[in-house]
Order: structure tokens, then C-alpha cells, then sequence
């Protein structure tokens, strides 16, 4: 017998409870399926380990670069009792407070691997044994998330190598490390080892960070370099063999070897969907499942004519983070709501139930020594999409917050202007605690505040966040001379070419 349900969401990751959370608000009957734990890789082996793994250390390096402060920061990192507090943070890997909390709003929990059973219908295959089948009135959210890749080298998968899940779950950290891949995972892993006293090496195809301006990797690989890590730029990874002792032995092109007792892949991800039933509804499964700013899952059957097949987070692969996951299902789940009450959908751009911000303004922060943050586009990205820009690049070191922060504190900043439209298209921060000023950049992008108007923005002195009036200086402010001069001496300004009259003063 199938149950009947207004939505049935598949996958209780952050990004599942969210869509699930939006559409329960409303009134609909709301499922849904999880078959690990509610909260899913962010709350266990993601975000909230790892950070909680790399706090500690970050924190006794802060102490350390404050005179006065760094006299009384003479023990060494207490690695036992940042495992701990890590174990606190997961709650030691113990989803009851997850549970307990969609039972307090009124959402249905199945446990169970779900997959989808053609237009509407989701078959449960239930953890504790047996199978439900149940019918959606109104819409199946699919929000499965993503599995690590495991990158075909030789002797790869044989060596028994760590995930990100062994990593963030580690109850003794291993004397030797090495770690393939120089992404956001890589990096940061490679900070939280180094920091336990971890011999860390981290193995990088091209540079660190390569989705970031290139500033914001090379001040990486310093960090890591001065925590006591090798790493190695333009590595090829050709081989990996665990050895009868235990050990890990990679072989780099060129026949160079690393070994280590521990070898972490952080080579991406690739999206949950094996089992998802997406041949059902006509799509591809293993593939990433790609929808429009709804969230509506493009060409499955029946969307067309009614629709009912939505993905949000991680396997849309629109961006895999938690809190932009958690953005596309706040409108997934209020888009839902609506249709299914019949109230007023908003779904052109920046309206409440599309995800807008996904292409223009997605912030990130990477937890590493240097903090390396970054929101809309880079330079080389902005040029790439035809746009006229100036870039604005100052050091922490012209700003005086930065440097009662910390003794010596190094630190780069880089807005990326369009110039024909006066705006920040783009941000990047480097340096100690600067992932806070990151939401700032993100307000200035999405709320396409003219550069004009950000020198009325004044940042509080002393405060990191002079950073922005350092940066405002960079781009130039007009002169009372400037602005009595002949307007073809104006244009001969160096960088002024692109900007209209009307964004003089910003361009300048
Ligand atoms: C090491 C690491 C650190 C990270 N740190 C950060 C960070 O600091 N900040 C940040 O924003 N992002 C971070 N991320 C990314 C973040 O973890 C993901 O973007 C986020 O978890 C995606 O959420 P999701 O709900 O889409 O998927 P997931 O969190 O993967 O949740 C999906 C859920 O679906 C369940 N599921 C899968 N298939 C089925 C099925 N067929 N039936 C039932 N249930 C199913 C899974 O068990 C899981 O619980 C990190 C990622 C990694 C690997
Ligand atoms: N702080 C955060 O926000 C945070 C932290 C960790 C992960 N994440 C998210 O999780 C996702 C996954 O992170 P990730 O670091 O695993 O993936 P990634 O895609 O960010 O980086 C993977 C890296 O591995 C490299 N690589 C791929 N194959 C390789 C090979 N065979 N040999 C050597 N290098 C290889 C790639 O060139 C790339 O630099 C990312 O999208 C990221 O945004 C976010």
C-alpha cells in the first residue's frame, strides 16, 4: 500500500532539513527520508568537524602573535582535548537531537535508503528492514549530497586511503600524512594535521586554491610551509602502494616517493544519485542532477506539465557549500508551499523563490593558515565574462585594526570592479579572522551598491574592516582639482577608460 504525503524529501542533510523545514512552515505534510544520519556530511565529516578541528590550533596561533598575550601561551596544543570538543560539536556521531527536532515541528522521519519510483513516487528501503512505497500530492525534493572521488592512480583504492570522513573523525592522528589534492578539503586538512604535530605533505596537481585569485593559494602554501608542511606544486601523483609495515608509499612522475602512514584523498566530489531511481524519471543515473534557478530538475518526466521533481544542495553541483545549499531550499521549500496553496510564486530574478545569488555571489571561506575568503567573480573570471574591470589589491598592512589583531599580521585584499556599472563584482580577503569580512563584500555584490555610495560606509577605526577604505583609495577618489578640470584631461586617467561619466569619481 503507498502512503500519501504533500512532499517527500530524500536526503536529511542540512539541505533536506531546510527544504523540509520551509515546506512543513507552511502547512503541507512533509516526509523525510534519511538512511545515515539526520544532518548529514556537514554535521558529521564536513564543516562542523573539521572546523572545530582546526579552532583550537588557530586560535593558540592568534594568542601567539600578541605580545603580552603569547609570554602567557607557553604549553603546546592539547590534541586529545580538541578531539574532544570535536566529538562534542558531532555530538558524538548521534543524530537524536536532529531527529528530536523534526519531531517538534511536525515532519515525518523514514529512515531508509529512498529512491525515486517513477513521476511522484518514492519506495523506502527501511533501515531496520522492508520497504514503504509512498506518493507525493504536490513535490519530491532530492537533496542525496555528494561522495568523495576517488581518483583512479594505481594501487589507489587497494592502500586503503582516508576521505574527508576519516580525516574529520581521526581518534589519534597519524605521525606522517600525505595528502592528494590541493582543493578547499586538502588545504584545510592539511592545516588541522599540521597543527596537531602531523608530518604533512600535500600534493597539489597545479597550485592551491585554483578556483581563488592566485594570491590567495601562495599565501596558503607560505601558511603551511611555516606550520612544517611540504608542499609540492605541480605534483603527479603516479602510484600508491601500502606496504606489508602499514606504510603509504607514493610515487610522484618521475619516480620520486612519499611516505607516510596515512594517505587523505581530496580530489573532489562526485554526486550521490547511483541508487536514486533517476532512470525512473528519465535521468541519468550517477549524474549530477541539473535544474533551473527553481531548483526544478531539468527534463525529468512530467515536470513540464506539472511540475514536481526539484534537487537542491550539493547534487545539483550549482554550489558545493553548505550555506548556498541552504539558500536554494529556503526557496525551494517556499516555491513548493506556494504552489501547492496556490499563493503568488516569485521567481524572477532576486525574487524569494529562486536562487539568484548562486551565479553572481556565492562567498566561501577557507579555514586556513591564512583564512583565505572569497565572493563573486575573480579578476581572470570578470575579464573571461567580457566585463570592463578594475582591480583594487592593498595590504593588511596599511590597515591599523589589522595590525592591534596581531603583531606583524601579513594579509591581502582585492576587489574586483565592473567599471561600467560601478559595482563590486568580486572579493577577496587573505590573512588572519578575515572571514568575517566577507558578508560585508557579499552585501556590497548582491545589493550592487555603487562604489560612490561605499565611501558613505564608513568602516569604525581601528577595525579590520578599514580594510574597505583602504581599498576605496586604491580605486581613487577625484580631487576638488580633478573635478574642475577639462573633461579630455579626466579621461587620460591610466585605468579611467571604462567607467561612465556618471561613475567618475568611482573609477577614478
Ligand atoms: C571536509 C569537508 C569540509 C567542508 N566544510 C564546509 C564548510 O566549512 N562550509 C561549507 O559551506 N561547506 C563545507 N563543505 C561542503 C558541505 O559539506 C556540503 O556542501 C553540504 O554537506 C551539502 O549538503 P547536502 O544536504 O546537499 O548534502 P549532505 O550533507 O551530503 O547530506 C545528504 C544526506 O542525504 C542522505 N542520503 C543520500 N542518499 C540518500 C538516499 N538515497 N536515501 C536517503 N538518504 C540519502 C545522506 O545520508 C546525507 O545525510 C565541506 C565538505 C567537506 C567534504
Ligand atoms: N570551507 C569550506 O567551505 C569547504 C571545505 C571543504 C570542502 N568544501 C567544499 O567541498 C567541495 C569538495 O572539496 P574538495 O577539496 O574535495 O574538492 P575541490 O574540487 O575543491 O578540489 C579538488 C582538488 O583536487 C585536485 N585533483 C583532482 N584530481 C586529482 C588527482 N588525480 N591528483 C591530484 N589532484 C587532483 C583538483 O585539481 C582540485 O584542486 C568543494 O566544492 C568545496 O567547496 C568547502
Amino acid at each position: 500500500m503507498e502512503r500519501e504525503v504533500d512532499v517527500i524529501v530524500i536526503g536529511g542533510g542540512p539541505v533536506g532539513e531546510n527544504a523540509a523545514d520551509r515546506a512543513r512552515a507552511a502547512g503541507l505534510e512533509v516526509v523525510l527520508v534519511e538512511r545515515e544520519l539526520v544532518g548529514g556530511e556537514c554535521s558529521y565529516w564536513a564543516c562542523i568537524p573539521s572546523k572545530t578541528l582546526l579552532r583550537s590550533a588557530a586560535a593558540l596561533r592568534a594568542a601567539q602573535r600578541v605580545d603580552g598575550a603569547k609570554q602567557a601561551v607557553t604549553g603546546r596544543l592539547d590534541v586529545p582535548a580538541v578531539l574532544a570538543r570535536r566529538d562534542y560539536w558531532v555530538s558524538d556521531w548521534s543524530d537524536q537531537g536532529g531527529a528530536d527536532w523534526l519531531e517538534s515541528i511536525g515532519i515525518g522521519l523514514e529512515r531508509g535508503h529512498g529512491r525515486l519510483d517513477g513521476v511522484r513516487r518514492v519506495v523506502v528501503e527501511r533501515t531496520g528492514g522492508g520497504e514503504v512505497a509512498y506518493r507525493a500530492r504536490h513535490a519530491v525534493i532530492v537533496a542525496t549530497g555528494t561522495d568523495p572521488v576517488v581518483p583512479r592512480i594505481d594501487g589507489l583504492a587497494e592502500a586503503a586511503p582516508w576521505t574527508s570522513r576519516e580525516a574529520t573523525s581521526v581518534t589519534e592522528p597519524p605521525a606522517r600524512l600525505v595528502v592528494i589534492g590541493g582543493g578547499v578539503t586538502g588545504v584545510e586538512m592539511a592545516t588541522a594535521f599540521a597543527g596537531f604535530g602531523t608530518e604533512v605533505t600535500v600534493l597539489a596537481r597545479s597550485g592551491l586554491l585554483s578556483t581563488m585569485e592566485p594570491f590567495a593559494g601562495e599565501a596558503v602554501a607560505k601558511g603551511l610551509r611555516e606550520l612544517g608542511a611540504s608542499v609540492r606544486l605541480d605534483a603527479a601523483v603516479e602510484r600508491v602502494e601500502r606496504t606489508a609495515s602499514g606504510e603509504v608509499v607514493v610515487t610522484l612522475a618521475g619516480g620520486e616517493t612519499v611516505t607516510a602512514d596515512e594517505v587523505l584523498i581530496a580530489t573532489g566530489r562526485r554526486p550521490r544519485s547511483e541508487r536514486l531511481g533517476l532512470e525512473t524519471v528519465g535521468l541519468e543515473p550517477g549524474g549530477w542532477v541539473s535544474v533551473d534557478d527553481t531548483m526544478l530538475a531539468t527534463g525529468a518526466a512530467g515536470n513540464d506539465s506539472q511540475p514536481w521533481l526539484y534537487a537542491a544542495g550539493d547534487l545539483n553541483h550549482r554550489a558545493l557549500l553548505t550555506h548556498q545549499g541552504k539558500y536554494q531550499a529556503r526557496a525551494v521549500g517556499d516555491l513548493v508551499a506556494a504552489r501547492a496553496l496556490g499563493t503568488p510564486e516569485q521567481t524572477s530574478p532576486w525574487g524569494a523563490h529562486v536562487a539568484t545569488a548562486d551565479h553572481s555571489a556565492v562567498p566561501q571561506v577557507v579555514f586556513a593558515e591564512p583564512e583565505a575568503v572569497s565572493v563573486g567573480l575573480t579578476a581572470a573570471e570578470a575579464e573571461r565574462d567580457g566585463r570592463e574591470v578594475r582591480v583594487a589589491d592593498v595590504s593588511f598592512s596599511s590597515v591599523s585594526g589589522a595590525g592591534i589583531l596581531a603583531d606583524g599580521y601579513e594579509g591581502q585584499a582585492r576587489l574586483v570592479v565592473d567599471t561600467e556599472r560601478g559595482t563590486v563584482v568580486g572579493a577577496t580577503f587573505v590573512g588572519q579572522d578575515v572571514a568575517e569580512l566577507l558578508q560585508s563584500a557579499t552585501i556590497a555584490i548582491v545589493g550592487e551598491v555603487p562604489i560612490d555610495r561605499l565611501w558613505h560606509a564608513v568602516p569604525a577605526f581601528p577595525t579590520m574592516s578599514e580594510v574597505w577604505l583602504r581599498l576605496l583609495e586604491a580605486l581613487g577618489r577625484r580631487t576638488a582639482a580633478d573635478a574642475s578640470a577639462p573633461a579630455d584631461s579626466e579621461a587620460s586617467d591610466a585605468d579611467d577608460s571604462g567607467a561612465r561619466s556618471d561613475d567618475a569619481e568611482a573609477a577614478a
